[in-house]
């Protein structure tokens, strides 16, 4: 069955689904801001900020009309930033109906409120038919036509099924999961670790290290999403250890390469305005750490990183906190018979 969609975003992911689904033969509507972009969008099937080297599907229409992209619409993906993410969704609330399907692809917390995207989208009275898409999804990859695995989490099985119809192609494999919380979780706590380890890699750490901050990283963040409701399983799977890979060793990734800038030097405004694209990790340390206190949750490399960012501290401090902080379980969510034996 082909579908109407609309993607929020003229940004480099939102223009990489919006692609997908043009080329899947469903009627795609990508709204953004910039009318300039629009029409480059639809004169020339580039877009050349985001993904210059990927021509775009002759029937992906961009356009800067909210309203007839929303009205038009039974799918809505939002790959707008964590930033702006609450104030596009209330622009779009009048537009909704009760059919349409939302999906956040946006990996960060509301800067507002202590609250996840879809928490955001939850709170419209309208529809409740909302879901997550994450795991490690390089934009630039994607539009290449890379071999890709992506995940959508939702109670609703007919939301997981519409994602899977819309996106699905020889080249973009979706995955399903019931733990819309880990997998958004997930996602956005990634972000921190990339910008730890492209930092650590710009200090030219061997693999050795590499590996290790890589593993407690994905501690860390399975601790803090399972304090609030996550499966730990989710971790092993594209959103958890998946994404991490792939944003924690690929220069592609801007919030790694934010963390590249500061290891080489740069402090972080010159390191973010560098980049040129959003890097979600910044405000999503800012939130965790802060969260992480107020529960009494131990995770010392996003501690240190924030002390690094934010208070000035020495590089040290980072690795040190990692090496000498108080020595944790391996795996901490084996049963208490299993942790009794290792
Ligand atoms: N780029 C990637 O490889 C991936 C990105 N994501 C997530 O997708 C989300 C979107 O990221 P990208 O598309 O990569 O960001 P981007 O930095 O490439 O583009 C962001 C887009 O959002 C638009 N925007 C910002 N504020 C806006 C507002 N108030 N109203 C309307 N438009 C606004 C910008 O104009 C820009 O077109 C982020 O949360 C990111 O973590 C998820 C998977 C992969
Ligand atoms: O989430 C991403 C890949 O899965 C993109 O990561 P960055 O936002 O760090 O570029």
């Amino acid at each position: 069955m082909k579908h109407s969609v609309c993607v929020l975003g003229g940004g480099s992911f939102g223009t990489a689904l919006a692609n997908i689904m043009a080329k899947n033969g469903h009627q795609v509507s990508q709204w953004m801001r910039n009318e300039e972009q629009v029409e480059e969008i639809n004169l020339t099937g580039l877009n050349s900020r985001y993904l210059p080297n990927a021509p775009l599907h002759r029937e992906l229409l961009a356009t800067s009309n909210l309203e007839q992209a929303i009205r038009d619409s039974d799918t809505v993906f939002v790959s707008i930033p964590s930033k702006s993410f609450e104030q596009v969704v209330q622009r779009i609330e009048p537009l909704l109906t009760a059919d349409k399907i939302l999906i956040s692809t946006t990996k960060g917390f509301n800067p507002n409120r202590f609250e996840l995207m879809s928490d955001v989208l939850r709170r419209n009275p309208i529809t409740q038919r909302i879901g997550v898409l994450s795991g490690p999804n390089l934009a630039k990859e994607i539009a290449a036509g890379q071999m890709t695995g992506s995940v959508v989490a939702s109670s609703d099985d007919q939301v997981r099924q519409r994602v899977i119809e819309l996106l699905k192609s020889p080249t973009f494999r979706v995955y399903e999961s019931k733990d819309s919380k880990g997998v958004e979780l997930a996602g956005a706590l990634k972000n921190i670790y990339a910008i730890v380890c492209g930092l650590a890699k710009a200090l030219n750490v061997g693999e050795n290290t590499m590996s290790m901050i890589m593993t407690r990283s994905l501690a860390e963040m399975s601790r803090f999403a399972v304090h609030f409701g996550a499966n730990p399983m989710t971790f092993l799977g594209l959103a958890g250890m998946g994404d991490l890979i792939a944003t924690c060793t690929s220069p592609l990734s801007r919030n790694y390469r934010v963390g590249f800038a500061i290891g080489s030097g740069q402090d972080l405004n010159e390191a973010v305005g560098g980049i040129g694209e959003v890097a979600e990790g910044v405000n999503t340390l800012k939130m965790v750490v802060d969260e992480a206190q107020k529960h009494g949750l131990y995770m010392p490399l996003a501690k240190g990183l924030s002390k690094l960012l934010f208070d000035n501290a020495k590089l040290e401090s980072l690795i040190g906190s990692m090496m000498t902080g108080e020595q944790k379980w391996d795996v901490e969510f084996a049963t208490n018979e299993e942790n009794s034996n290792v």
